[in-house]
């Protein structure tokens, strides 16, 4: 190993972020690095069981000041409802003194400080000597389309849909694009988020800033995108890989979902889960559970309770349960999604394709059918289906409403053993199934990255 470099790892406070910087950290601290996290207190309590390398890794607790009109004791995004989420920004900029005598009092002096939301960390990096590097924990092409400096965002009035309809100029792809009324996500980027910036001012002044851009990403499924970002604010672009974290052997698959998956023939079942943060509408979510119970496979929901109900049961249409009988579940706890997948049972893996969920599910065998929700999962779904052409999206009305039947009919296209579609996607997956999982893949990517902080180290 080379020098052990100190870094500070400064996330959003959103366990979506927090998260994924965890998992780099202890990639990181594998390789014997030296990582400084700072999070607030209720979050440590959360993640402190999924640092690996204790002795590396310290979980820093800040503080995070009330900022009206958010509920007192509010420290992530997960307290609070959406439309807050700009007031939680303040909040986190608020920060900055206390981060800033955190950072002067630390020792090794840290070589690094990853940050993403938190631009103003760079000032204080720049006048230690410390280097800055912008960590994206969503897809390139995200970025790319939405938050480079070409992007045309007026400050003197409100964004409209025209703004939004068209990708900035040079944009390497038109696969990986909203359509129709999908530009609506583009929206938020006018919008404040906190301190008076918008989100397209907070970030892009936050990749502006650093000494270079990572991205959780890999060259292979997005090197036109990353080589555009590096266009755009001519930087370096230094790419990490999916850094997904290892199945730890010593854990196995809940014996209920093990005891269930194994009364089923192999590659039939269903798995759906939407991650961590997207919540249905009643409606919504029984339209699609009825989706599931027309296919007359087997099937395994993750879901959270739809808005406005307090359960699952109180959600489903009713007779479901009377009619699916054992052959549907339906649960809204936590499940292993990576053990599930890897279950030989399970034989198509529905999903939001998050960021997460869509890395996972190209490392699976199973089949993948993707039904987007929010604006960067649209764009990974447009990268698996239109680019890759992995698995297939689910159709949607222009309202985005999804029907039992266009759910019904994508599952069985691509679980027909006959169709033509379905075999294309069986194909291509299994090839780019083999890249991933190939041994040295991941590591390879890793040992790149740490090599290019150390190049970047001593300019
Ligand atoms: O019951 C569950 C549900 C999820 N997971 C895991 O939780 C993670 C979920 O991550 P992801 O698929 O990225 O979904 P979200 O948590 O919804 O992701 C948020 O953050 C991502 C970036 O990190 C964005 O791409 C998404 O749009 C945003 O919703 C994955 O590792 C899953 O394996 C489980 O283990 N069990």
């Amino acid at each position: 190993m080379g020098k052990q470099l100190h870094i500070v790892m400064f996330p959003w406070i959103a366990m979506g972020h927090m998260t994924p910087f965890l998992h780099l950290s202890n990639k990181l601290a594998e390789r014997g690095h030296k990582i400084t996290f700072f999070l607030p207190n209720k979050a440590k309590q959360q993640l402190q069981h999924s640092v690996l390398y204790p002795s590396l890794i310290t979980l820093h607790p800040i503080t995070i000041p009330h900022v009206h009109p958010l509920p007192l004791g509010t420290e992530t995004a997960s307290d609070i409802h959406l439309h807050l989420t700009g007031h939680l920004a303040t909040a986190l900029d608020l920060t900055r003194p206390e981060v800033e005598s955190l950072i002067k009092g630390l020792t090794p002096k840290p070589h690094f400080i990853f940050y993403d939301f938190a631009y103003w960390v760079t000032e204080i990096a720049t006048e230690l000597g410390i280097k800055s590097v912008h960590y994206n924990v969503v897809c390139a092409a995200s970025l790319a389309i939405a938050l480079v400096p070409d992007r045309n965002v007026p400050r003197d009035r409100p964004l409209t849909m025209e703004d939004n309809a068209q990708p900035p100029p040079g944009y390497p792809s038109s696969n990986v694009v909203f359509r129709g009324s999908e530009a609506r996500h583009m929206l938020l980027l006018g919008m404040e988020f906190g301190s008076g910036l918008t989100f397209y001012e907070r970030i892009t002044t936050a990749m502006k800033l650093s000494d270079a851009i990572a991205i959780r990403t890999c060259r292979e499924v997005e090197g036109n995108f990353c080589d555009y970002m590096s266009a755009q604010y001519n930087k370096p672009v230094f790419l990490t890989g999916p850094v997904l974290p290892d199945i730890d052997d010593n854990i196995p698959l809940e014996a209920q979902w093990a005891e269930w998956l194994g009364r089923f023939e192999p590659g039939t079942v269903l798995f759906c889960a939407f991650g961590s943060q997207f919540i249905l509408e009643k409606d919504q979510f029984q339209e699609l559970v009825l989706g599931f119970e027309m296919t007359k496979l087997p099937f395994l929901l993750a879901l959270k309770p739809p808005s406005g109900c307090a359960s699952i049961e109180e959600a489903l249409p009713e007779g479901f349960k009377e009619r699916v009988g054992e052959r549907g579940v339906v649960h809204s706890g936590w499940v292993q999604q990576p053990l599930i997948l890897a279950h030989p049972s399970v034989g198509c893996f529905v999903n939001h394709c998050g960021f997460g969920s869509m890395w996972e599910s190209l490392m699976a065998a199973s089949q993948i059918v993707m039904v987007p929700q929010l604006g960067d999962q649209i764009l990974n779904t447009r990268l698996m289906a239109e680019e890759l052409k992995v698995g297939v999206e689910v159709e949607k009305a222009e309202n985005g409403w999804v029907s039992k039947e266009s759910l019904c009919n994508t599952i069985n296209l691509v679980m027909d053993q006959g169709s033509e579609v379905g075999c294309l996607v069986r194909k291509n997956h299994a090839k780019w199934r083999q890249i991933m999982v190939n041994q040295g893949f991941m590591s390879g990517y890793f040992d790149t990255f740490v090599k290019d902080l150390e190049m970047i180290m001593g300019t």
